[in-house]
């Protein structure tokens, strides 16, 4: 498979990222273009918005799988792209894109050449929200089909387009979203003394959120709680009588994610006190820490070389993943592969490099002929 090949379905995907769950015409896309390749090893499945596929082994023994992610986030583009989103609103920012297109490239080279054991590839919808790797291992789907190895990567915008980074154990954190609504009591921004001002009140949240990592969790631990998006009021002139505050907290520790809630929850109800309003607070997905199994590193690590790439150990980082369910559950590992982008994961201009699609495909091929 040549490398336009490549570069032209990623491109084609790049143009129709859709939401959590959403992910039909991804689907179908994914469907299409399977029909194309050889059928006679081949055994295809669909799961909600997501499809799995198995290409029987020469001699198999077992099962190896490849999870690629398929959902794209909602955020306005801003590359320039020629191919760029033709989904209003919504993009791939987070390179699922370049997953799904490595996982078609790898199945592509084992439908023509079949490895010695089981390659079961999973397109898995919802990574970003609200999570579709959990319910896609409850699946009767997958549990009928369950391998004994599952494996993925995650591109990295700040690693050169050649090399490849993981590490054994923790890699990615625990997460917890987190949605909180406030009500209070709204009216004339010339009598604030009538009101219940809920901008405020968000707004103090905000600020003080950020000392519960400060001042709660151990230097030499890690965590964080972050506020991505901030809604309240709706004209200039009049006290807000709702706000809305949402963001996600991470930690390397299940433990210090409970200390992150009951601060959160502590500082809610002060706020409440202080501020006259009432706060209800929703954690929306919570996704499990990826883990990677000690045993494949130093495995994968040879075919990382072999292949003629570099290979780096990682540091844990606190990005979340919800393939940490699947490692939770089977045993295997996570890689990032370095696409070189000037802007980074969950940025309007990612612009990963394409030339990292090739190697990508050639460590999974390899991983799925070797592991
Ligand atoms: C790799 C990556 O960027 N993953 C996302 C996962 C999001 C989980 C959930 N929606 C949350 O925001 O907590 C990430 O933001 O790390």
């Amino acid at each position: 498979m040549k490398a336009e090949e490549l570069i032209g379905i990623r491109r084609e995907l790049h143009k129709i990222p859709e939401l959590g769950f959403k992910e039909t015409k991804t689907q179908q896309y994914i469907l299409d273009y399977i029909q194309q390749l050889p059928q006679d090893h081949l055994q295809i499945k669909t799961w909600e918005t997501g499809v799995l596929i198995k290409v029987l082994g020469t001699d198999a023994t077992k099962t190896i799988a490849y999870r690629a992610d398929i959902d794209g986030l909602p955020i306005q583009e801003d590359t320039g792209y020629a191919f760029q989103s033709t989904h209003e609103g919504n993009m791939h920012a987070c390179g699922h894109d370049m997953h799904m297109t490595i996982a078609l490239g790898a199945l592509t080279r084992l439908a023509r050449e079949p490895a010695e054991q089981n390659a079961l590839f999973l397109f898995q919808p919802a990574e970003e929200w609200p999570g579709g790797a959990l319910p896609m291992i409850e699946s009767e789907q997958l549990k009928e089909w369950w391998p004994d190895t599952v494996f993925a990567l995650h591109i990295a915008p700040e690693l050169p387009v050649g090399t490849i980074s993981s590490r054994k154990g923790l890699l990615f954190a625990n997460t917890s979203e987190l949605f909180i609504d406030f009500k209070g009591k709204g009216g004339h921004a010339a009598y604030p003394h009538f009101t219940r001002d809920m901008v405020l009140a968000a707004s103090q949240f905000t600020v003080q959120a950020q000392q519960i990592v400060a001042r709660n969790v151990d230097p030499l631990d890690s965590a964080v709680v972050t506020i991505g998006k901030i809604e309240g009021g709706f004209v200039q002139n009049v006290i807000a009588e709702n706000a809305r505050l949402e963001g996600t907290m991470r930690s390397f520790h299940a433990e210090t994610m409970d200390l992150l809630k009951e601060k959160i929850e502590a500082l809610a109800k002060g706020t409440e006190i202080s501020q006259e309003c009432s706060i209800k607070i929703d954690y929306g997905s919570n996704y499990y820490q990826v883990r990677n199994s000690e045993k494949f590193i130093e495995p994968f690590q040879k075919i990382v070389e072999d292949n003629g790439y570099h290979y780096r150990d990682s540091k844990p980082a606190m990005t979340g993943e919800d393939f940490g369910y699947m490692l939770r559950d089977i045993s295997g590992f996570m890689f990032w592969l370095g696409v070189d982008s000037p802007y980074g994961l969950h940025h309007s201009k990612l612009q990963p490099n394409e030339e990292a699609l090739e190697v990508g495909v050639n460590v999974v091929e390899a991983s799925l002929r070797r592991l």
